[in-house]
């Protein structure tokens, strides 16, 4: 499945990709997804983001065959998911924001029934190498009943791995995990990706997508409302503030800086928001300076992607 004479350039193509939840009971008929097209580069870790509800799951199930997708095309490491389900169902591991486990099956033998059921032979089955990655040998005999929260999460990522898929997709997989233990997730997730893996994840921890992802597609109601490397997104909001800290106390902006885009913060700082295509520090210094303003300290504050995704994602869903 590896191997990279075979590897497609793309691990997931998805053209068109419709989705609508028919209408039950009180709850009327949703548009989920709306020609979603999106091409994750193979070796990317790709962030899918958005709002609650804005559709990421509804996209995941589908590559991972839970949900029926209502028209479009989707293809896993080149293989189309309709001709192809069980092939392009077997390129991917999904961790799932739910935790399915028999609570009667210890770690062990639970990766050894996935593996089972995905048919990888005795001699190549790695189910204590995946262990011991995520931090779980030491419990591998325990039952699983018997693991705390974050640990039975990781065992999740684990029975993902089982199959050894070069497409990993973790939907929220540190959503109430302790910091600890989401670095450490982490950590194993970029190893992941350093030996080839393409990993897609959906979070709501924005500065982990920004740390974590080199593209970055945002979803708001059903659609794809920003596709970008990461730098390039965010690079769009393209200002900067600069607060200072002034040497004496200001009761008000000095009425030469009434131009600017410039507040008195309630900690005392006069902060200016500037264009930076536009507009250089050292022009603004000047101009503080100019207005009799004493600099005692300085910081600039860039924007970071939950600005970008705020104004993003703020508008109303249209009717
Ligand atoms: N089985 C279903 N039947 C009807 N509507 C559904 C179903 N599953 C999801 N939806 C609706 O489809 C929309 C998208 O849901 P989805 O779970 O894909 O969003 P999400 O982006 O994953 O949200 P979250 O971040 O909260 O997990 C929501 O309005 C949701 O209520």
């Amino acid at each position: 499945m590896t191997d990279a004479t075979a590897a497609p350039d793309y691990a997931i193509e998805v053209n068109n990709l419709q989705k609508i939840y028919r209408a039950s009971g009180k709850m009327p008929e949703k548009h989920a997804l709306k020609n979603i097209s999106l091409n994750i580069p193979r070796g990317s870790i790709f962030g899918l983001l958005g709002p609650n509800g804005a559709g990421k799951s509804t996209f995941i199930n589908i590559l991972a065959g839970l949900v029926n997708k209502t028209s479009g095309t989707a293809r896993i490491w080149g293989l189309d998911i309709d001709q192809h389900p069980r092939q392009s169902r077997a390129a991917i591991g999904v961790v799932n924001q739910e935790i399915v486990a028999d609570p009667f099956f210890t770690p062990m033998e639970m990766l050894e029934l996935m593996a089972g059921f995905y048919g990888v032979p005795k001699s190549e089955r790695r189910s204590l190498e995946i262990l011991t990655a995520v931090g779980l040998d030491d419990k591998k005999d325990a039952y699983v009943r018997q693991l705390s929260g974050g640990m039975k999460r990781r065992l999740m990522v684990a029975k993902a791995l089982v199959h050894n898929p070069p497409v990993l997709i973790l939907d929220e997989p540190t959503a109430g995990v302790d910091v600890e233990l989401r670095r450490s997730l982490w950590t194993y997730v970029r190893e992941l990706h350093d030996r080839g893996t393409t990993i897609i994840l959906t979070t709501h921890y924005l500065e982990e997508a920004e740390e974590l992802c080199d593209s970055i597609a945002i979803v708001n109601h059903g659609e794809i409302v920003a596709c970008e490397p990461t730098p390039k997104l965010l690079s769009r909001l393209d200002y900067k503030t600069l607060v200072i800290t002034p040497k004496e106390a200001l009761t008000a902006v000095p009425d030469s800086l009434a131009g600017l885009d410039s507040v008195i913060r309630d900690t005392g700082a006069l902060a200016i928001t500037f264009r930076t295509s536009e507009t250089g520090i050292g022009r603004l210094l000047e101009q503080v300076r100019a207005a009799g303003v004493g600099i005692g300290d300085l910081v600039t504050e860039a924007p970071d992607l939950e600005d970008v995704f705020l104004s993003l994602t703020s508008e109303p869903e249209a009717a």
